[in-house]
């Protein structure tokens, strides 16, 4: 898609079934049929997206674009007439009503997707011997969706645009149906790429001087002007660089929100972040020429608000899905997702991506919860009541676009008067969220009661059909309608006093689209038709007529009707519009309702999961009694799940009172056999941290945890065959950023380290690895190895420590008993291991003869050392040369 079109030779073959043509460009125009000219004026109109043009009752779609849709979808790609001396051309389709679904496919895969609709009655073109006329009325990218049913309720959809100086840049993004607008700036590009890969953006804008500007590059897509540190996993629209320029941004910005400065937003010194932000703006506007996109005020954030967790960290962690099939099922957000909303669902989402630094943030989170989890008729009130309250957020969007159906606007409305009973459930509370659900603007349940009153109680999903607007609200309205109901009841009489005049008893009064009203005669009654009736229609069984009077009553009908549906529509239009004044009040309130969904989801997770208060306090300290984890938990069953306490870190000074002078290694060698439990016990930390970090209750008897300013994760290597990296290689590089970005305040979970290699290269990385993390970084560290000499560092370093998963070895099998207890294992399980999953007894004995051979002849100490002087690196952190010369084990 990004090769501009070069400009191929005329061709005049005329193209068969077997082999249609499928570059028009190769194409004399003229000789086409007039239709697909036309659709070729419109595809080159946007040569890089797909276009669905509609048919009659289809979208089709033609040459190339034919091609790739049937190949994406699976359908069935045809050809069809291009003109007689033009042959057939590559033709495939859609039925109409399946388009969402289908563009929805195609947007999901990468596409920009262009609607050309008929946009006048077919029958009437064809009537007046013409072509039907048809624009384009949807540009679709994945980015810019807004369609209920092509987007993810439960998920926002960002739109991105970065602006890029040297390793400076600036980053802008919005999710189009709620509203939402941020943007930021930073000097650190592989910051840039986290936040990416954080956001995880539908569609990505970069300005560039590429010569084909505006076409979609699809994940993994290459293109020269995309910088090699962006991830190739997302969808870049390559735009032009002006509108990125301050000199169109700026102002850009300034008139949409209507401001005579950025200070107010936090960016006017923000030069890449305006610049990201205007060009994000223009792209809207060029993709949405038909609606006005209501979006919220400019937010500018810091990327230092947040606890950071890289990519892989939250792959691992299985936050939002998980590692094995990408699948919801069984990730942290579907043990945690109580919510009544889409827009808790969605807020839940983001909290998960952006936990808090702030003990005041996470406090008041918490406060909340504990007051639902203490109150449990408040609880099940409110989540009961959150059940009746609509996608506020993308509904205000649509209202403001002016796209918003009666039954959106309808339930909305209805969502708006229910606001008023939570705004009084909450008085019921006094934690601050939900104080701030207490003060529901009173205008806002006045404006819904008045759209309910307004609109009929089901009402249909096209506005233009009329039956929109109840009887009694207009008086206008109500008297046209009287006479629509007169101008019925005439016809119904005429059928009475006709059947009367002609003595045709089955003499029946009809209507179709093409001749109007009509009066139908059995064929057999003919005869018998009156001098005024003029024949108009000869069926099988039936005879159809007009007269005068009749036609003249249609004309009046036709037009009466006409109004009326135009009056509704209007009346519709203002309520619509009154409504879309309120927009930003009413996202104000839907943000508010998010919190409290997630919230009481969460203390309802809390309660019947047996989860406690963690208490948030200074320091690096991580206190954990009976931690559980609280997804493997949830698919074992209630108290299958064996606890596990944990103690990493200290407390500050300020802190330590008597009875409370922990002092906790900061780093944990945790030995034990496969399966033992390594990995769950290394998660189940991360998670109650992190889940500690969103203001969450925690799967734990206690919890007294410092904040953390990032968690980092090494878990089994894969082979990355996309990049063609090695296990040890991904291993390595995973590494080197924890050592290169940890603090004292990270955790650290690293689970086996050196494995992808030699066995004395591994032990030799993962000791020096764990000892510059235990004495240089002092991070809080859990290392989980089968390298039990790396016990040996805990008999020198006094912040080192090691702990065990226990096994109870049986005669013929080995009991997990998946307790963490302290001590190194003394013995590994492989061999064991093996001969359970049936290696033959030759190999498992002859292994079992050079362990022994090996043990005995090895230089490696085994067993901790006895009579050594412990460092404390921490109180003592100019005596690493001494340590270093103590650390030399490897000598006799
Ligand atoms: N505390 C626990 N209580 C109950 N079951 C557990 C517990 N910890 C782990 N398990 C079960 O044991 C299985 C294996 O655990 P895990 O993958 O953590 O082992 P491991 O020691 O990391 O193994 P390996 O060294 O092979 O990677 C888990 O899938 C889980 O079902």
């Amino acid at each position: 898609m990004t090769t501009s079109p070069e400009s191929p030779e005329i061709t005049t073959e005329i193209a068969t079934k077997k082999s249609p043509h499928t570059d028009y460009r190769k194409l004399d125009r003229s000789k086409l049929t007039p239709m697909s000219q036309h659709y070729i004026e419109v595809k080159e109109q946007y040569p890089n997206a797909l276009l669905l043009y509609r048919v009659g009752d289809f979208f089709e779609c033609f040459f190339q674009d034919a091609v790739t849709i049937s190949q994406e979808l699976e359908l069935a790609l045809t050809s069809k007439d291009g003109g007689k001396e033009i042959g057939r051309v590559a033709m495939t389709g859609v039925p109409h009503h399946a388009l969402d679904r289908y563009s929805r496919l195609l947007v999901e895969k990468g596409y920009a997707v262009i609607i050309c609709d008929q946009v006048e009655d077919a029958a009437e073109a064809a009537a007046a011997g013409r072509m039907v006329e048809r624009q384009i009325t949807k540009l679709l990218t994945p980015g810019t969706i807004t369609d209920e049913g092509m987007l993810h309720a439960r998920k926002n959809n960002y739109l991105a645009a970065i602006v890029i100086a040297k390793d400076h840049w600036g980053l802008a993004y919005a999710d189009i149906s709620t509203g939402e607008f941020l943007t930021t700036q930073s000097n650190n590009l592989s910051a840039l790429t986290l936040e990416l890969l954080r956001l995880q953006p539908s569609e990505i804008l970069i300005p560039t001087n590429a010569p084909d500007i505006n076409s979609l590059l699809r994940p993994g897509e290459k293109s020269d002007y995309l910088a090699d540190y962006l991830p190739d996993c997302f969808c870049y629209s390559l735009r032009s660089q002006i509108p990125f320029t301050l000199n169109e941004a700026k102002p850009r910005l300034l008139t949409t929100f209507r401001l005579k400065s950025l200070e107010g937003l936090g960016c006017e010194e923000l030069t890449l972040a305006i610049r990201a932000a205007g060009g994000l703006l223009e792209y809207i506007e060029d993709t949405q020429k038909a609606h006005q996109v209501p979006l919220q005020p400019l937010k500018t954030y810091n990327l230092t608000e947040f606890l950071v967790l890289d990519y892989q960290t939250r792959r691992n962690l299985e936050i939002t899905s998980t590692v094995r099939d990408n699948s919801y099922y069984g990730s942290l957000l579907w043990a945690l997702d109580r919510t009544a909303t889409a827009m808790g669902g969605r807020a839940l989402r983001r909290w998960l991506s952006e936990p808090l630094l702030s003990i005041k943030g996470i406090t008041a989170r918490l406060d909340t919860i504990e007051e639902l989890k203490e109150n449990p008729s408040l609880r099940t009130d409110l989540r009961q009541l959150l059940r009746d309250i609509y996608d506020l957020e993308r509904i205000t969007g649509r209202v403001g676009a002016g796209t918003a159906n009666a039954r959106e606007l309808l339930a909305l409305a209805q969502s708006l008067v229910r606001l008023t009973d939570l705004a009084d459930l909450a008085k019921g509370g006094n934690s601050p969220y939900l104080r701030a659900l207490q003060k529901i603007p009173p205008d806002l349940e006045a404006l819904g009661k008045e759209v309910v009153a307004h609109l009929v109680e089901t009402p249909p999903l096209h506005l233009k059909d009329g039956g929109v607007i109840q009887d009694g609200v207009n008086f206008q309205l109500d008297e046209m309608r009287r006479l629509y109901e007169e101008d019925q009841q005439w016809l119904a009489n005429l059928e009475v006093s006709e059947r009367q005049r002609t003595g045709i008893s089955n003499l029946k009064i009809g209507y179709n689209k093409t001749f109007g009203y009509y009066i139908s005669l059995p064929r057999a009654k003919a005869d018998h038709a009156p001098e005024n009736y003029i024949r108009k229609q000869t069926l099988t069984n039936e005879e159809r007529y007009i007269t005068p009077e009749l036609k003249e009553r249609e004309t009046r009908i036709e037009r009466a009707k006409d109004e009326l549906h135009e009056l509704e529509y209007q009346i519709f239009s203002q309520l619509r519009a009154k409504v879309a004044e309120k927009a930003q009040e009413i996202r104000n309130i839907a943000k508010a309702v998010a919190a409290i969904d997630v919230l009481a989801g969460l203390a309802e997770v809390a309660v019947y999961q047996s989860y406690s208060r963690p208490q948030i306090t200074e320091g690096r300290i991580i206190e954990i009694t009976d931690g559980r984890h609280p997804v493997v938990e949830q698919s074992l069953g209630m108290g299958f799940f064996v606890p596990n306490s944990t103690n990493l870190g200290s407390l500050p000074p300020s802190k330590i009172s008597e009875g409370n002078n922990q002092d906790y290694p900061d780093l944990i060698i945790l030995t034990g056999p496969n399966a033992s439990g390594k990995s769950c016990y290394l998660r189940q930390v991360g998670l109650i941290q992190l889940m500690a970090q969103i203001g969450s209750f925690v799967p734990a008897k206690a919890a007294l945890l410092g904040i953390c300013d990032r968690i980092f994760t090494r878990v089994g290597a894969v082979d990355d065959l996309a990049t063609g990296q090695s296990t040890f290689m991904v291993e390595m590089n995973e590494t080197a950023n924890i050592l290169n970005h940890a603090t004292p305040n990270s955790l650290v979970l690293l689970d086996e380290i050196g494995r992808g290699t030699a066995t004395f290269d591994g032990l030799s990385i993962a000791w020096a690895v764990a000892e510059y993390l235990a004495a240089e970084i002092q991070a809080r560290t859990i290392f989980a190895t089968h390298y039990h000499e790396l016990n040996e560092l805990a008999s020198i370093l006094s912040n080192v420590a090691n702990y065990q998963v226990t096994v109870k070895e049986m005669p013929n099998e080995i009991i997990f008993l998946h307790q963490v207890r302290p001590g190194g294992a003394d013995k590994s399980y492989g061999i064991e291991a093996g001969r359970l999953a049936g290696l033959p007894s030759v190999v498992i004995d002859r292994a079992r003869q050079v362990m022994t051979q090996i043990e005995k002849h090895s230089k490696i100490a085994l067993g901790l050392r006895q009579g050594i002087q412990k460092v404390n690196p921490i109180k003592n952190k100019k005596s690493r040369e001494k340590m270093l010369e103590q650390l030399d084990i490897f000598g006799e």
